[in-house]
């Protein structure tokens, strides 16, 4: 497959036509096939090992890639693995749910736990191309037995990741803060667009959503929801979120055209995302204007729409 080809998101007819093309039975020998080129969009400047996943989606049939990305000078623990870009990408996308994916090794403990946020988590195929032949699609349950998951904390009845939800915040009147001078004339639609992706954010275990838009130098905006899982840790902020959008949308190799960031939580959190978002964001990219905007609204248990 050549690089050229690959994008981030491929539309289904345009996946059954690479199939027939390739002389693969179906779309979901194609999913492996794509892995290498997956790969090579992998940005792993610290570990230089390319994680590259590939997956289709449940409703639409469209095939979606996901790739590991490491942040030089930041701790380990804001890199994003290539199976959570790979459900970011989804989420961005109004993707509702994921059947199959292929990735280039196996998954490890944090994204199989990741994972256990899908209401299908137990019968999602996966498959891991590291050998030759590839083994087939096996179900996540294979891999994590015994599973820890929103079951444990939360009722069945709540939308679970990628599930369509809205989490009913608004803005604070008055809430833009004084003295935010930025150089772009989108502000409104940035300010908005985070907004719009905190009412997407999964956060049903700290009830605290929160969402990031970006803004290049080409005037395009990314935006990013935050996704918890129950375990805590495998989480994925707001910023890292938004990042996957932006890198998902052709945005440049490096990170210097994100001129302008905005976070946007709610003002009674007790998860703050504003910290740890700025210093990802002006890390990668120093001029980066970065500013919060708090709302309020919200329920602890986000309503399914
Ligand atoms: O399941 C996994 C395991 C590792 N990695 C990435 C994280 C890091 O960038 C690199 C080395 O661990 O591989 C993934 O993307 N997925
Ligand atoms: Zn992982």
């Amino acid at each position: 497959m050549e690089e050229t080809q690959v994008r981030f998101v491929i539309p289904a007819s345009e996946a059954e036509s690479m199939a027939q093309k390739a002389n693969l039975p179906s779309v979901l020998h194609l999913l492996p096939s794509l892995v290498p080129s997956a790969q090579r969009l992998a940005r792993p400047p610290i570990s230089n090992f390319h994680v590259g996943a590939v997956g289709i989606g449940g409703v639409s049939g469209r095939v979606f890639l996901g790739v590991n990305v490491e942040f030089l000078n930041l701790p380990l623990n804001y890199s994003i693995h290539a199976e959570q870009f790979l459900l970011t990408n989804l989420s961005l996308n109004a993707e509702p749910s994921l059947s199959h994916f292929a990735v280039s090794a196996a998954p490890c403990g944090h994204c199989r736990q990741f994972y256990q946020e899908l209401r299908n988590a137990s019968s999602l195929n996966v498959l891991v191309a590291d050998s030759d032949p590839p083994t087939a699609f096996t179900p996540l349950s294979h891999f994590l037995p015994h599973r820890f998951g929103p079951e444990n904390l939360l009722s069945k009845h709540l939308p679970f990741l990628l599930e369509p939800h809205h989490n009913g915040l608004s803005f604070l009147t008055n809430s833009q803060p004084n003295g935010f001078t930025t150089t772009t004339n989108n502000f409104d639609s940035l300010r908005y667009a985070a907004l719009d992706a905190a009412n997407k954010s999964h956060a049903p275990y700290s009830g605290c959503p929160s969402g990031v838009a970006l803004i290049d130098t080409d005037g395009n905006i990314h935006k990013g929801s935050y996704a918890e899982s129950a375990a805590y840790n495998p989480s994925i902020g707001p910023a890292q979120a938004a990042l996957v959008a932006y890198i998902a949308n052709g945005g440049g190799h490096g990170y210097e055209k994100i001129v302008a960031a905005v976070l946007v939580e709610m003002e009674s959190a007790i998860v703050k995302q504003e910290h740890a978002a700025r210093l990802l964001l002006q890390t990668i990219s120093p001029k980066c204007e970065f500013k919060v905007f708090l709302c309020v609204g919200g329920t602890k248990r986000p309503s399914s729409i």
